[in-house]
C-alpha cells in the first residue's frame, strides 16, 4: 500500500465511515464480509441501513446470517432517536462545496451541501455540465477555501465530460492540473443497469480513500431511452427508485455531496403542481423530486449570463439569482469584463 493511500485510509477510519472489515471483530466471517463488500456494501454503515430483505438476496447469505449480521451492525451504528441537539451540532459540522459563483453559492446556504443530493435542472446549455465541472476541482480545495479537501467521482451519461475543462478551473484556483485530474475519477455510462452497477465500483472506490463528490451527469439520460414508452414507466421509476436510494445512501454512508443533473421537459398540464403556463418541468416524475434534497433550476439569460431558483429545500427560500459561465468555469456576472 502506498504511503498516500495509507494515510487516506487512517484518515477514514479516524473521521470517516467504518470499513466493513470491522464486523469480523464482532464474529461475522471473512467470506461473508467479502460478500457484503462485492455487492456494494464497503462500510458498516452500509450494512446497518441495509433492509434485511436486501441482504438475503445476495448469494450465500441466508435469513439468519442476514439478521446476525444486521445485529452486530446496529450495536455499532445505532439507528434510534437522537436529540435535536446533537443533529444540530452534526449538521453544523457539513461542508458546503463552492461553486465558483459568489451569487450561487449564497442561494444555496454556503454552496453545495455534503451528505445530500443537489438535483440542476434546466434545458440544454444552460450550464448544468459547466457547473458539475467546476464541483469536480473546487471540492479538492481545502475547507476553508471552500472545497470538500475530497476526491470526485464522475459519472457520465452523455459522453460530455471534458478534462480540459477541469484544467481551466484548476488554473483559475492557482491548482496543479495533473493532480486535479488524478484526483477525478470519471466513468461512462451506457445504460440504466450500467449506470447502477457503477455505483458498486464508487463504494469500493470511496471506501479506498477521501471523496467528497458524486456527479452524476445527466441522471435521467439513459433511462429515458432504455425505457421508452408509456408501459416501461413503472419499471423505469423501479429501477430509477433504487438508483436514487443507493445515491442517498452514498451521501449518507460517506458524508459526500451528490449532484445531478436533470433535463426538462415541457409540461403538459400546466395547471398542476408548483411550475406556472409554458415553463417546462424536470424529468424524472415524483422519485426524483423526493429524492433531491435541493432542486435548482437554471434558466438561460443574456451572454454567458445565467439565472438560478431554488425550486425545492428543505430550509432554503424560493429565491432567484445569476451566475456566469466563464473560460476558467463558473462565476459571477461582473467577473466577466
Ligand atoms: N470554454 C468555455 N468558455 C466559456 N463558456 C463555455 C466554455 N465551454 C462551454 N461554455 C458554455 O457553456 C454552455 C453549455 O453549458 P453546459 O454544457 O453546462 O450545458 P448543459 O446545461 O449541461 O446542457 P446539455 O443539456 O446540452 O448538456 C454553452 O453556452 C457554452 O457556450
Amino acid at each position: 500500500m502506498s504511503q498516500q493511500s495509507q494515510q487516506d485510509e487512517d484518515e477514514l477510519q479516524i473521521s470517516g465511515p467504518l470499513l466493513v472489515g470491522k464486523l469480523q471483530e464482532s464474529g461475522i466471517n471473512p467470506q461473508d464480509i467479502k460478500k457484503l463488500s462485492e455487492s456494494g456494501l464497503n462500510t458498516v454503515e452500509a450494512v446497518a441501513y441495509t433492509p434485511k430483505k436486501a441482504l438475503m438476496q445476495i448469494k450465500g447469505i441466508s435469513e439468519q446470517k442476514a439478521e446476525k449480521i444486521l445485529a452486530e451492525a446496529h450495536k455499532i451504528i445505532p439507528l434510534g432517536f437522537q436529540s435535536a441537539t446533537e443533529v444540530h451540532a452534526r449538521r453544523s459540522e457539513l461542508v458546503h462545496i463552492t461553486t465558483g459563483s459568489k451569487n450561487l453559492d449564497a442561494l444555496l446556504g454556503g454552496g453545495i451541501e455534503t451528505g445530500a443530493i443537489t438535483e440542476l435542472f434546466g434545458e440544454f446549455r444552460t450550464g448544468k455540465s459547466q457547473i458539475c465541472h467546476t464541483l469536480a476541482v473546487t471540492c479538492q480545495l481545502p475547507v476553508d477555501m471552500g472545497g470538500g479537501e475530497g476526491k470526485c467521482l464522475y459519472i457520465d451519461t452523455e459522453g460530455t465530460f471534458r478534462p480540459v475543462r477541469l484544467l481551466a478551473v484548476a488554473e483559475r484556483l492557482g491548482l496543479n492540473g495533473e493532480e486535479v485530474l488524478d484526483n477525478v475519477a470519471y466513468a461512462r455510462a451506457y445504460n440504466a443497469d450500467h449506470q447502477n452497477q457503477l455505483l458498486t465500483s464508487a463504494s469500493a472506490l470511496m471506501s479506498e480513500s477521501r471523496f467528497c463528490l458524486l456527479i452524476v451527469d445527466s441522471v435521467m439520460n439513459l433511462y429515458r431511452t432504455d425505457f421508452a414508452g408509456r408501459g416501461e414507466l413503472s419499471a423505469r421509476q423501479a429501477h430509477l427508485g433504487k438508483f436514487l436510494r443507493t445515491l442517498q445512501r452514498l451521501a449518507d454512508e460517506f458524508g459526500i455531496a451528490v449532484v445531478i443533473s436533470n433535463q426538462v421537459m415541457s409540461n403538459p398540464d400546466a395547471s398542476a403542481g408548483p411550475y406556472v403556463a409554458n415553463e417546462k418541468k424536470p424529468v424524472g416524475g415524483n422519485i426524483l423530486a423526493h429524492a433531491s434534497t435541493t432542486r435548482l433550476q437554471l434558466r438561460k439569460s443574456r451572454g454567458n449570463t445565467r439565472s438560478a431558483k431554488i425550486y425545492d429545500s428543505p430550509c432554503l427560500p424560493e429565491s432567484e439569482t445569476t451566475f456566469a459561465i466563464l473560460q476558467s468555469g463558473i462565476g459571477d456576472p461582473e467577473e466577466d469584463t
